[in-house]
């Protein structure tokens, strides 16, 4: 078993008015084969929190730490950390001109694993797992996400997902801008992960849908940059009955 723990995690950016605290100490902790839900209101530090996870420069982490198995991964280049078993499925996935996706995900794995991946069944591998995710063959061939619809970019996210087999995925709002079809086809894959490589997850997310087909073992309500409460799914549903005024009264906001 292998458990990501952050702990009283502060982070800032700078701005042109001067360092901003966006995370106030954020303590968290996922083992192996957990979903945990992160909800809270616009600009609370969700993405914040995804971001240091995976390692974005423009993030400060001014004090608290983050570890994968004892190891501290806020040493760890951004590289090293994929290596090291971490996943970030980005709100806005980023296209690639001029490399297509069959070359892009061969060279990540290869990297990802220190070995190239034997072709027959990596190819195989990839086919499938195209086909399960429902995309077309032709997608093989296309540029990283270039000219993808929002929802096709998560999907490939997923087919990520699936191939590189992380020990924990940052999934940072997976479900926005997925239509019905899509939102179920992409929680099987996340799913799938779960049951097949027993990986672990934070899911960052607005709205229940997704936890109809993605269910949370824990939830986590995200409040101007720290975790406000945390309880089981019935937390998610007090929250679509009743919103984040309880919690913004809490912290004065
Ligand atoms: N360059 C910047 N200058 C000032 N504030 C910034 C800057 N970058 C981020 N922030 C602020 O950091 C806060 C946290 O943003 P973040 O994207 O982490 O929130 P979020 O919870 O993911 O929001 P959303 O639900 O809208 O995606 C926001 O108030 C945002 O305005």
């Amino acid at each position: 078993m292998s458990t990501l723990e952050i702990k009283d995690l502060h982070v800032s950016i700078e701005t042109e008015q001067g360092a901003k605290e966006i995370l106030k100490g954020v303590s968290l902790t996922i083992d192996s084969g957990e979903t945990h839900a992160i909800m809270g209101p616009n600009g609370s530090g969700k993405s914040t929190l995804a971001s240091t996870v995976a390692g974005h420069p423009r993030y400060e982490v001014t004090s608290g730490s983050i570890t994968l198995d004892g190891e501290d991964v806020l040493a760890m280049e951004v590289d090293e950390r994929a290596q090291a078993g971490l996943f970030l499925a980005m709100q806005y996935p980023v296209e690639v001109p001029g490399v297509t996706m069959t070359n892009f995900l061969r060279t990540a794995k290869t990297a990802l694993d220190g070995e190239a991946p034997k072709l027959r069944t990596w190819t195989k591998e990839v086919k499938e797992a195209m086909a399960q995710l429902k995309i077309d063959a032709d997608f093989a061939n296309r540029n990283v996400n270039e000219g993808f619809s929002g929802g096709e970019k998560k999907r490939v996210e997923i087919l990520q997902l699936e191939l590189f087999k992380p020990k924990f995925a940052v999934l940072d709002e997976t479900d926005s801008g997925l239509d019905i079809d899509a939102l179920r086809v992409v929680s099987e894959g996340v799913n799938r992960a779960h049951s097949e490589n027993n990986m672990g997850t934070m899911l960052i997310t607005h709205y229940t849908r997704i936890l109809n087909y993605i269910k949370p073992d824990y939830v986590h309500v995200f409040v101007d940059g720290q975790i406000a409460e945390q309880g089981g799914p019935e937390l998610a549903d007090e929250l679509e009955a009743n919103g984040y005024d309880r919690f913004l009264a809490a912290v004065g906001a």
